[in-house]
């Protein structure tokens, strides 16, 4: 029996899993928490990555990883290989306006078509401008940039400071993948190569990727990670790093985005439309055409298997319902009781769930609000359905923006860790207008990074079995969104009003 890791080190955990290659059977799991917080210092996710692997057993019985991660984050380094701030995170607002700049400056319809996405403020580009105008001293000193699942391979294969890892600070050997780098905003998902002018555009200083040096490169120049292929294999586990793990025992593999790495662990094909509710809410497609958004609401990521991954992101999903729950004094299973004692509709009660801002729409600044709220109406049970039902319809809302594009939505895959939950998956077969299957709870993100590992040994993408958990009876409530989008309309009114600087450039 062949086996292979897979790592997921994304928003609030680091989680391992460990597959038989050959059926693609979970043999071993483990986890570990992250710090809260929209910044935080990638330390933390490398000694999580060690915790959860020594959770799951080691890796001393594997014979490939990969790593996938959450996007965007933005790990800058020094020319010692250190860190020069806590990386700011995906879901961190402050480069809001410095997004709507870049947008003005560039234009939507330019942008879409350079990168395949509008840019808000998750993307690492704006918080390269972010950086540039507010830490200019840290701006001065970035000899690299990285995303989160770069910079933990970079790790895994013994690179770092000097005195922290075996290899020392090769930036020359930073590497991506292609769904990685097409959530930067400066990466070209349509000609598969960096648009290092929009790169320059941000941060004000040239940049070149890993590996390319034509002719002696000034030191001013920032190296960008190089980008490998699906399956190509990076590098190999340092020794000395995992119990157990000799030198050049384990072999790495590119790695990718987290939703990236959730399609091929689903095994998701043309015609599914996968929706995730984890710490961000998503909803992607494998699609075979770059898709372009000048609009901004779909984002024009490539996939980890050579085609393209168009994508709705909210902000606000999984910790609206443990939020509502916290609220209401519930547990999950107490959340969805409640719930599925209220009626479709909630009575009437509609939570508009920005409670963190929002990406889509883009609204950084909003805040969450309460609508429909009467003597009878305000109830337990109406609250906590309707914190389930306009976090879903805000999901929704980003499936119809997805089918778009072209996307032929055929049937939603249900994921994330609050997709296990009975009265979501009640309520999403009411509001998708699509029949839904909920996959056998698991960690899909690092299950298609275990895929893509076994993909490396084999030359072969596998092709293992998906099991389902259930296929709630598709319940179309149309009245649901109905009543959703009338507040939302009114909420997104009043958060643009109350815009620093008014509503932010969009397409
Ligand atoms: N039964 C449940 N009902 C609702 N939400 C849940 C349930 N189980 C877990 N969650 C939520 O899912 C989150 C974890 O989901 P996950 O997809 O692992 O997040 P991420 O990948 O963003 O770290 C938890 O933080 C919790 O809020
Ligand atoms: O920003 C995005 C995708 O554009 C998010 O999907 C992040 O990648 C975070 O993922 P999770 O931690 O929620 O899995």
């Amino acid at each position: 029996m062949v086996l292979v890791a897979g790592v997921d080190s994304s928003t609030q955990s680091c989680k391992v899993t460990i597959v038989d290659a050959g059926t693609g059977r979970t043999v071993r799991t483990g986890k570990a928490a992250h710090p809260d917080g929209t910044e935080v210092n990638p330390s933390h996710w490398w000694s999580a990555l060690l915790e959860a692997a020594d959770d799951a057993g080691g890796l001393g019985d594997v014979a490939a990883v990969a790593i996938a991660g959450q996007q965007h984050g933005l790990v800058l380094l020094d020319s010692g290989g250190r860190v020069l701030r806590d990386a700011l995170l995906w879901n961190d607002t402050r480069s809001a306006e410095a997004a709507g700049a870049l947008v003005a400056e560039l234009g939507p319809v330019a942008l879409a078509r350079r990168c395949g996405s509008v840019p808000v403020a998750s993307f690492t580009i704006t918080k390269l401008r972010w950086v540039r105008e507010n830490e200019p001293d840290i701006a001065a000193r970035v000899a690299a940039v990285a995303l989160p699942h770069d910079w933990l391979t970079w790790r895994l294969r013994g690179f770092g400071p000097a005195g922290e890892s075996p290899l020392g600070p090769e930036l020359e050997e930073l590497s991506t993948d292609r769904s990685d780098a097409s959530g930067t905003g400066y990466w070209q998902p349509a000609g598969g190569s960096y648009d290092l002018e929009l790169f320059e555009v941000a941060l004000g200083r040239p940049a070149r990727e890993a590996g390319r040096t034509p002719g002696g490169q000034a030191a001013e120049t920032v190296i960008l990670p190089r980008v490998a292929a699906p399956s190509e294999t990076v590098g190999t586990v340092a020794a000395g790093l995992l119990d157990g793990v000799p030198a050049n025992a384990v072999k790495i593999g590119a790695g990718a985005g987290d939703n990236a790495a959730g399609a091929l662990g689903l095994g998701a094909v043309r015609g599914d439309v996968v929706v995730s509710i984890g710490t961000s809410g998503t909803v992607f497609a494998v699609s075979d055409t770059p898709p372009n958004d000048p609009s901004g609401t779909v984002a024009g990521f490539a996939d980890a298997a050579g085609a393209f991954l168009p994508i709705a992101v909210t902000l606000n999903a999984a910790r609206v319902l443990s939020t509502t729950a916290a609220l209401l004094g519930v547990d999950f299973g107490g959340l969805a009781e409640l719930a599925m004692a209220a009626q479709p509709g909630s009575a009437g009660v509609v939570l508009v769930p920005w409670f963190e801002g929002e990406r889509t729409p883009n609204l950084p600044h909003a805040q969450a609000s309460l609508h429909g709220l009467s003597i009878a109406s305000t109830t337990r049970e109406n609250l906590a359905r309707a914190a389930i039902e306009g976090m879903l319809c805000g999901l929704a809302d980003g499936l119809d923006a997805v089918a778009a594009t072209g996307v032929s939505a055929q049937r939603v895959l249900l994921i994330g860790g609050a997709a296990q939950n009975p009265a979501v998956q009640a309520v999403a077969a009411q509001v998708f207008g699509v029949p839904v299957a909920v996959p056998q709870p698991g960690e899909y993100v690092a299950r298609g990074a275990a895929a893509q590992a076994a993909w490396l040994l084999s030359g072969e993408r596998p092709q293992w079995p998906l099991a389902f958990a259930g296929e709630p009876v598709q319940d179309g409530r149309p009245e649901v969104r109905r009543q959703y989008g009338e507040y939302r309309r009114q909420a997104a009114g009043a958060a643009n009003n109350a815009a620093p600087g008014g509503a932010l450039p969009r397409g």
